[in-house]
């Protein structure tokens, strides 16, 4: 079976406002290496990936090519680029370095436990159906607010997820979807498979991630971290 050409957009360009730290999240330390270490590591490590974009601010793209791109020999990392003010303008920004793929990966860089199998899993689950997104289904009972913050229901657990990244698409769908979303409002916008539903109406593959998956958000989370590693 020939292989699709796959490109990871790692991003990076968040300011990390609800960790309160002076250094943005992705860049803190976790087991002695950047967050943003690990997620590189292991689209570096996978055979299914050609070729990675690493969005960043435009301020840190220096730091990154030199501490971190060139630091651990992450050589396929073809462009450090930079993002914008929303994670959507980022995710833009990356799609617009992309050259010759068949496949991206859309991973947040603040998720550093990806692993090997999920890039796997995502690969065999897109070339299916092209558009999957990684996520689990929810240990915890969900309800939905009215705006008053009164119960307004309570949907089945068990057809409820929460999503976490890598969210993989052809190339072709995701970037004529953010092409058409682009012309109009965004707020609100929060992940990638939003702009395919609704700019395309194209299904999409809800595939296992892991429980480890956890964005690095608050600052507990570097202590569930830390510990992960240890595990
Ligand atoms: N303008 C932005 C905003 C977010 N991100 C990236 O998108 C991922 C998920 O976003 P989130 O966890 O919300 O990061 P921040 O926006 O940095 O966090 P906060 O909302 O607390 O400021 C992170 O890897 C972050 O760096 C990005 O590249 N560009
Ligand atoms: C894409 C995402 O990680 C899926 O859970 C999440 O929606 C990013 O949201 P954030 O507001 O940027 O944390």
């Amino acid at each position: 079976m020939e292989q699709g050409r796959c490109t990871a957009i790692v991003l990076a360009a968040g300011q990390g406002k609800r960790m309160h730290s002076k250094i943005q999240k992705q860049f803190l330390e976790i087991g002695g290496k950047p967050v943003l270490y690990y997620s590189l590591h292991c689209f570096q490590e996978s055979p299914l990936i050609q070729d990675i974009i690493l969005v960043t601010g435009e301020e840190m793209i220096s730091y990154c090519e030199q501490e971190i791109v060139k630091k651990y020999g992450f050589s396929k990392v073809r462009k450090v680029t930079a993002g914008g003010k929303e994670r959507y303008d980022s995710v833009y920004a990356g799609l617009l370095c992309c050259q010759d793929t068949d496949y991206v990966y859309i991973h947040d860089g603040a998720r550093p436990f990806i692993t090997e199998e999920m890039v796997l899993r995502g690969y065999e689950a897109v070339k299916r159906t092209n558009a999957c997104v990684m996520g689990m289904p929810s240990k915890d009972t969900v309800k939905l607010a009215d705006s008053s913050g009164y119960i307004k229901e309570t949907p089945d657990r068990k057809i409820v997820w929460n999503i976490q990244t890598p969210q993989i698409f052809s190339y072709d769908l995701i970037r004529g979807a953010y092409e058409s979303i682009r012309k109009k409002d965004m707020t609100g916008v929060t992940d990638d498979a939003m702009v395919v539903e609704q700019e395309t109406g194209t299904k999409i593959l809800l595939v296992e991630g892991s429980y480890q998956n956890i964005k690095i958000t608050t600052p507990e989370d570097l202590a569930i971290a830390e510990a992960f590693l240890r595990y």
